[in-house]
């Protein structure tokens, strides 16, 4: 109930944009940061990332990725998702931090309900997940890829993934955390969540954080081939397995909602957090100059 309410207002907030929705020939449709790529025949889409330069997740990103999603969850004929990046190079930055620095209360309560509604709908969707990793990955990049059913990375060792809060002063919430430790084991979580490790994909796949590392160029075909062996498994099956693995750790967070996100707003309105992030902004830029 929580999840469908959350979703009307997020497509209400979507038409609100007023967004023109493109369709091409009915296999591709996009707003203007999601573009997907339908193909109804074979019950796959291609959902690609493409908020540029860095495909950071903005309020407005969040909402046009959900109602994308929203109309595939809808078509029964789609069976599996291939998440992407538009522009090789940077999956996603992660949270946009403009949306957590200098804004106001009642901001940061509707950005952090966009968040928690992007992991809910990613991490218990019915669909088979595939992530195809064709870049860098920190924080919230990290986050969606995790709540995909497999993870195939490009083998380009300046690309990273991990969750790095810590090193922004800022600290990953508890279901970042126990979506990490789900996938990595306790002790590797706690060690790299205190420093704020990112990984290029030989370690991370090593520590289990992603589950292939294939040649730059065939992160797309891999990930084609992954999503035909994951549809051949009957779907009732597969999806009672996967919402028995996963129904608990989402109900953990869907019962604390109110209170993750009022935790949010306090954490981040505290000047000491805000000083943190000014100075992470600071380090982005000069790193460019
Ligand atoms: C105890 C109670 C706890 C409760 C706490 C609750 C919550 C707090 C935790 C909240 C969780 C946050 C999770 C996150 O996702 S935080 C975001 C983390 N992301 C990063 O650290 C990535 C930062 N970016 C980079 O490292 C690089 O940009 C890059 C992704 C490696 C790409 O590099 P490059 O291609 O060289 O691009 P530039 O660095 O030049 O960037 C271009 C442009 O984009 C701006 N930018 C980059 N990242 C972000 C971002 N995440 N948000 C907003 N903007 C971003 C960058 O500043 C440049 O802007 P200008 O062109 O204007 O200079």
């Amino acid at each position: 109930m929580a999840l469908a309410a959350a979703g009307r207002v997020l497509l209400q907030a979507g038409s609100r944009l007023g967004r023109r929705e493109v369709v091409d020939g009915a296999r591709r449709f996009a707003n203007k940061r999601v573009e997907v790529e339908a193909d109804e025949a074979a019950g796959i889409a291609v959902m690609k990332l493409k908020n540029p330069p860095v495909n950071s997740l903005s309020l407005e990103f969040l909402t046009e990725f959900l109602i994308s999603l929203e109309k595939l969850e809808n078509n029964k004929n789609f069976r599996g998702v291939i998440l992407t990046s538009e522009r090789p190079g940077v999956f996603s930055a992660g949270l946009d931090l403009m949306e957590m620095y200098g804004r106001n209360p009642a901001h940061y309560a509707e950005y952090w309900r966009a968040v928690q509604e992007l992991w809910l709908r990613l991490y218990l969707s019915n669909m088979i997940l595939v992530c195809a990793i064709n870049g860098t990955s920190p924080a919230g990049g990290c986050l969606m890829a995790l709540t995909c059913d497999h993870r195939i990375m490009a083998d380009n060792p300046k690309y990273t993934i991990g969750l790095n809060e810590s090193q922004l002063g800022i600290v990953a919430p508890f279901w970042f955390k126990d979506n990490f430790v789900n996938t990595v084991g306790y002790r590797t979580a706690e060690h790299a969540l205190q420093l704020g490790l990112l990984f290029p994909p030989a370690e991370a796949l090593k520590l289990g954080i992603v589950d292939e590392v294939v040649p730059e160029d065939q992160v797309h075909s891999k990930a084609q081939s992954v999503m035909a062996q994951w549809m051949a498994i009957p779907d009732h099956s597969r999806q009672l397995t996967k919402n028995m693995m996963r129904k608990a750790m989402a109900d953990n967070l869907i019962k604390q909602r109110e209170a993750d996100i009022q935790n949010f707003v306090s954490f981040i309105s505290r000047d000491s957090i805000q000083k943190s992030l000014h100075t992470y902004l600071e380090k982005l830029k000069q790193k460019k100059g």
